[in-house]
């Protein structure tokens, strides 16, 4: 592992789900220490378990085995913060409002979390739409917002479930490169969630390539690429190429135990 101190460490994390008479267990025995300052992302077939995961660490379910250890180095500043694949903006809100949302909670006084709000706006480039409502901003700057917030908010660790999954190829690569840009300003321990190994080599540290249900480690790939990442030249990369088929090959074995499990039920 890249980094020295851990942030976050999962102890055989298990999740059982009962519906009814039926019990669905979506994770067992998951184990990982995540660095501080880390840029950790997790891959895995669909069903696998990364939501739960995710919302687990989130503090918005709970483990029904073992125990999450975030390292809180400040009490004053919220332990996590959460990107959803979906806008989660207040429609109601101008951007700067929706971004010192979490600041203004927390009680920091109007000028000082406008300050803030603004130095992650002009970050993400939506400086002249500071005072625009929600509805006049299109799917990918609402994103930015969302993402501007959670970073304004400075919280311990940063969880995004697939934040750009919604978004066209290009929106998808602007928001990345922008994303990397401001990670390294911060350099704030994130998790992330993708389907996309592209997205997941570019972005990360480390890769946890997770098993089909239920959920557990596969394996986690160290993704060796130098920093600062600039995503277009990444990709050209003879290193990239091979973590690609390295990690394409790992999954593939998982993706395809999904499809004959689906055959077998039909
Ligand atoms: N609230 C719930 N009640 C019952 N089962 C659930 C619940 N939430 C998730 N599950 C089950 O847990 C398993 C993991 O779901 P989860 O959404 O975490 O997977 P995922 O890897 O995020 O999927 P995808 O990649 O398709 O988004 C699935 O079998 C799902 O049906």
């Amino acid at each position: 592992m890249p980094y020295d101190n851990d942030s976050l460490v999962l102890n055989n994390i298990g999740k059982t789900f009962t519906t009814g008479h039926v019990q669905i267990t979506a994770l067992t025995n998951i184990n990982i220490s995540i660095g501080d300052g880390e840029f950790f992302s997790i891959v895995g077939p669909s069903g696998c378990g990364k939501t739960t995961l995710l919302r687990i660490l989130a503090g918005l379910d709970t483990a029904s085995t073992g125990t999450v250890d975030i390292k809180i180095k400040t009490s004053d500043r919220p332990v996590n913060s959460m990107v959803f694949q979906e806008q989660s903006v207040f429609p109601w809100m101008q951007v700067i409002d929706n971004v010192a949302y979490g600041l203004k909670l927390r009680g920091i006084p109007k000028k000082e979390r406008y300050e803030i709000a603004e130095r992650y706006i002009r970050m993400i480039g939506l400086s002249k739409f500071a005072k625009s409502y929600p509805h006049q901003l299109s799917g990918g700057m609402k994103q930015r917002v969302s993402v501007a917030r959670a970073f304004a908010n400075d919280p311990e660790i940063l969880l995004m479930d697939e934040p750009f999954g919604a978004l066209d190829e290009q929106n998808r690569i602007i928001l990345q490169q922008e994303l990397l840009r401001i990670w390294e300003l911060s350099k704030k321990t994130t998790v992330f969630i993708t389907h996309s190994i592209d997205e997941s080599l570019c972005l990360s540290d480390r890769i946890l390539i997770m098993t089909a249900h239920p959920g557990t480690v596969k394996s986690i790939v160290d993704v060796d690429l130098p920093r600062p990442r600039d995503i277009a030249s990444i990709r050209t990369t003879l290193r990239y190429n091979e973590l690609f088929q390295t990690i394409w090959l790992t999954l593939r074995e998982e993706v395809l135990k999904v499809k004959e499990l689906e055959l077998a039920n039909d």
